[in-house]
């Protein structure tokens, strides 16, 4: 029997509700979520992504509707992701530089009608391109860096001139952060955000994401000589270091619950707003889960958050944003 018990007893901050809620050291609430979206042309659109359960991709006006139900439960924050359509991808992915494009749209959309929620955007070439992958391919397959970094830039002006309020660059090409940050000066837009993919793992997860944007079929070979090999966490810390000289406001850890060491080590080594992308594979996951009654959905919801907010995240991108803020009383 240890020496300092009886008087050493954890339980008994443990033995009520109201006491357990007094001692709670984390706290998960509606304006910690930004809920990622799917977008596909059309009108009055609805289109359920069979490897994502309970998500869709919805027309513009759908978008919409979304980022408002966003507004009454207190997310503060929608993610867009267009689902390209198939005569629009080319090689070169130029549909994703038209202003007029799907995100583009969908973007004025947004800020005409719910100006105050905030409007996230990718940066990358994968739903615009006939290869899949997030850049520009010489010959042999390979993603060129510099060469797409000048397109990724031109992708983020066209974005924040449509009304972006942070372009999330999510593509891992060395250098595009500070090239998107000086381009963004050069136009005046000193107050739309990067939010940097900084370590972003090559991963099995992706997988439901391609099916929504309409790249996995497409997808040629995987995309290992850019995103992060799952068995590097130094790594990931030079990943940071490098976004924020450059000029990152906030850094991303994607996927999320594999990588909860990645997401601590990120914050305690530099004390600067980070955020995990809990991704498509992830949340299938949880709903795989929960269909098989593995689980009760609601709690393993609230418990994966929470365990972004207690490793430090300022916020995660979540599938099960609405479901999970409506939990909250949001
Ligand atoms: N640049 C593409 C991108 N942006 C976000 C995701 C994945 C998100 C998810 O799985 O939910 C991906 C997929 C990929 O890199 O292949
Ligand atoms: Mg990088």
């Amino acid at each position: 029997m240890s020496a300092a018990y009886p008087a050493l007893r954890l339980r008994r901050t443990r033995a009520h509700a109201w006491s357990r809620r007094l001692h709670a050291e984390t706290v998960l609430t509606p304006a910690d979520l930004i809920w990622p979206l799917f977008i596909v042309e059309g009108e009055g659109v609805e289109e359920p992504i069979a490897s994502l359960p309970g998500v869709s991709r919805w027309s513009i006006d759908g978008i919409v509707a979304r980022a408002k139900e966003a507004r009454e439960l207190g997310i503060p924050c929608v993610a867009l992701f267009p689902n390209t359509p198939r005569e629009l991808r080319t090689d070169d992915g130029r549909e994703a530089l038209n202003p007029g494009n799907l995100i583009c749209r969908a973007i004025r959309a947004l800020k005409d009608a719910v100006p105050d929620v905030g409007v996230l955007t990718d940066v990358a070439l994968d739903p615009y391109t006939t290869h899949g992958h997030d850049g520009l391919v010489d010959a042999q397959g390979y993603v060129l860096n510099d060469a797409t970094a000048e397109v990724l830039v031109g992708q983020a002006l066209t974005q924040a001139e449509a009304g972006a309020d942070i372009i999330a660059p999510s593509d891992m090409m060395d250098g595009r952060v500070g090239l998107i940050r000086d381009a963004l000066e050069g136009a005046g837009r000193h107050n739309v955000q990067i939010m940097a993919y900084a370590a972003k793992y090559a991963s099995g997860f992706y997988g439901p994401f391609r099916d929504a944007v309409g790249s996995r079929g497409l997808l040629k070979g995987d995309k290992r000589t850019y995103q992060m090999d799952p068995a590097n966490a130094e790594e990931a810390l030079r990943e940071v270091a490098a976004d924020l000289a450059e000029g990152a406001d906030s850094v991303m850890v994607k996927p999320g619950l594999p990588y909860l060491d990645i997401i601590l080590r990120v914050k305690s080594e530099f004390q600067v707003p980070v955020f995990a992308y809990q991704v498509s594979g992830e949340y299938a996951m949880i709903e795989a889960a929960a269909a098989a009654g593995a689980g009760d959905r609601d709690q393993l919801v609230l418990e994966t958050l929470l365990a972004f907010k207690r490793a430090g995240c300022s916020g995660v991108l979540t599938y099960h944003a609405a479901h999970a803020a409506r939990l909250l009383g949001g």
